[in-house]
């Protein structure tokens, strides 16, 4: 057991975070994705976890590892599951004495992320389906481009991301929605739209 595992009488915190709610929020690039983590946050108090965020603080911090990851991120690729899954489970571990919920962002991105988590940290209670169309996403990540200083948010890049998205993560619906626990809100509608469907989904939980 690392010391991060550490035992709390009992209960280790890896037994903590099975016991919180955990809710995968799944959509393609642009989507709306952490726009309505943001508004769960301010309502329901759950831990916002992106793992593109986390990803872009180990770019930031100028690491040799940071600047792997992002000569891939620049290519709109996928980074090696090991080391998004030990960043989300650092980040839920920091988080699991105080955390009501954990909102996981962008995670999973392919069906073998899903199986590992479940191995190796829990079961999510629901997965938030962020539905858009892909000529949406591709005006709404180009218009966030102006300001974002987001390396990845270009023509090329989205439409690398865009067409991933595709291939690699719908599948991941699809296997949850075999587990009946999938809820998809339309993100075409305005923000607060949205949310009011996001929020009828967690109200049920
Ligand atoms: N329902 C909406 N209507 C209009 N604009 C929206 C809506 N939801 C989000 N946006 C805007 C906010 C941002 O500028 C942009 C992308 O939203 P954002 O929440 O950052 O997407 P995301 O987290 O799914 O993208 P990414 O996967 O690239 O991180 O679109
Ligand atoms: N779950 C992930 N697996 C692999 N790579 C990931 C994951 N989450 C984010 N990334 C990489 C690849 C993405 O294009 C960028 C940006 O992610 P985003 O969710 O759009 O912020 O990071
Ligand atoms: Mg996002």
């Amino acid at each position: 057991m690392s010391r991060k595992e550490e035992t709390l009488g009992n209960v280790t915190i890896l037994d903590k975070i099975k016991d919180a709610k955990i809710i995968f929020v799944v959509g393609g690039p642009g989507s709306g994705k952490g726009t309505q983590c943001e508004k769960v946050v301010a309502k329901y108090g759950y831990t916002h976890l992106s793992s593109g965020d986390l990803l872009r603080a180990e770019v930031g911090s100028g690491s040799e590892r940071g600047k792997q990851l992002q000569a891939i991120m620049q290519k709109g690729e996928l980074v090696p599951l090991d080391t998004v899954l030990d960043m989300i489970k650092d980040a839920m571990i920091a988080k699991a004495d105080v955390s009501k919920g954990f909102l996981i962002d962008g995670y999973p991105r392919e069906v073998k992320q899903g199986e590992e988590f479940e191995k190796k940290i829990g079961k999510p209670c629901l997965l938030l389906y962020v539905d858009a169309r892909g000529e949406t996403m591709v005006k709404r990540l180009m218009k966030r481009g102006e300001t974002s200083g987001r390396a990845d948010d270009n023509e090329e890049t989205i439409k690398k991301r865009l067409d991933l998205y595709y291939k690699a993560t719908e599948p991941v619906i699809a296997f949850y929605e075999g587990r009946g626990i999938v809820r998809k809100v339309d993100s075409e509608l305005p923000v607060d739209e949205v949310f009011g469907q996001v929020s009828k989904a967690i109200d049920a939980l």
